[in-house]
């Protein structure tokens, strides 16, 4: 099997990646729209498809960005693995910004957004203890390192709706609970790229220490400075991805995800759900067929 990169960029990482023989795809999802047209080409010979998470010239806010699409039409362009790009907040002294992590577990705070594909009349529960592909995580911190970042492997993300900012007493409570970092964006999008059967990494850029030190405070003005200095980088961490890839892609535990996940008898399955659920859950109903 091939690897399809599917790549999801965060706060200042719209303008995309370096890709030859580029080509926007409109691609439609039955659950409404994506944040805009996904970018497919090549690097190194590997296929990347690129979507911006906030839309061009960022005018969806965190909570607003329409998750389920967005993980939709990447697994109907193909798309193999998620690599998601987003600017996080560090809660750890030693995760000093302008450094990487590569995510391995979140706690959700997000919520009303939609954070699952199945619903009534076609329920599925899957697994999330691993909410990362340890295959996938390490490649990325191992491109990010050889573009020249430093590179935590392992932490766990806070999810927080926003789109404010927390206050100091949220971001003490966040390091108790034994948060790393903090974002607005990682969840329900991790959720949803295992519920599509699509191994899933979050390279985070650490762009601020959030508010929890004394006498300082995050703004986002300080972020986007940060994102801007580093987008580079995380541009050249994808294509040292290209890099570092093997030749041929091997099954990941994410791939069978949906295998058994399904409690719904078949004779009481909704046909109209059942038919949206054609691209993230198709290899799955296609064999039950
Ligand atoms: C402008 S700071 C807050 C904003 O930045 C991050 O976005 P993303 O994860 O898409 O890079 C964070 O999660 C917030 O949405
Ligand atoms: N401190 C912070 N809190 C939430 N999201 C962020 N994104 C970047 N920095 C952040």
């Amino acid at each position: 099997m091939t690897w399809h990169i599917g790549v999801i960029g965060g706060s200042g990482l719209h303008e995309g990646l370096a890709l030859d023989e580029a080509q926007s795809i409109p691609v439609r999802s039955p659950f409404g729209e994506p944040s805009g047209p996904v970018t497919t080409g090549l690097i190194g010979g590997v296929r990347f498809s690129f979507l911006a998470r906030h839309g061009a010239g960022h005018v969806l806010p965190p909570a607003a960005v329409n998750y389920r699409a967005n993980i939709d039409v990447l697994k109907r362009t193909g798309v193999t693995d998620v690599v998601a790009l987003s600017a996080i907040g560090s809660l750890r002294e030693d995760l000093a910004p302008g450094g990487f992590v590569a995510v391995d577990q979140f706690i959700d705070r997000t919520a009303g957004r939609a954070r699952s594909f199945f619903g009534e009349g076609m329920v599925a529960h899957v697994s999330l203890a691993d909410p990362t592909c340890a295959r996938l995580s390490a490649l990325v911190a191992d491109a990010a390192e050889s573009a020249g970042a430093p590179v935590r492997r392992g932490g766990c993300y806070v999810a927080i709706d926003g789109p404010q900012f927390s206050t100091r007493a949220e971001s003490a409570l966040y390091r108790a609970w034994g948060g790393d970092v903090i974002g607005m964006t990682g969840m329900p999008e991790a959720r949803l790229a295992r519920e599509a059967e699509l191994p899933y990494a979050l390279l985070g850029m650490v762009t601020d220490y959030d508010c929890w030190r004394e006498g300082e405070a995050v703004g986002a003005a300080e972020v986007f400075a940060v994102m801007k200095a580093n987008a580079a980088l995380a541009r050249e961490a994808m294509a040292g991805l290209a890099r570092v890839l093997p030749a041929q892609r091997t099954a990941a535990p994410a791939d069978t995800a949906l295998d058994g996940a399904f409690a719904t008898a078949p004779g009481q399955r909704d046909g109209r759900l059942l038919a949206m659920l054609d691209g993230v859950a198709g290899r799955v109903l296609r064999k039950q067929e």
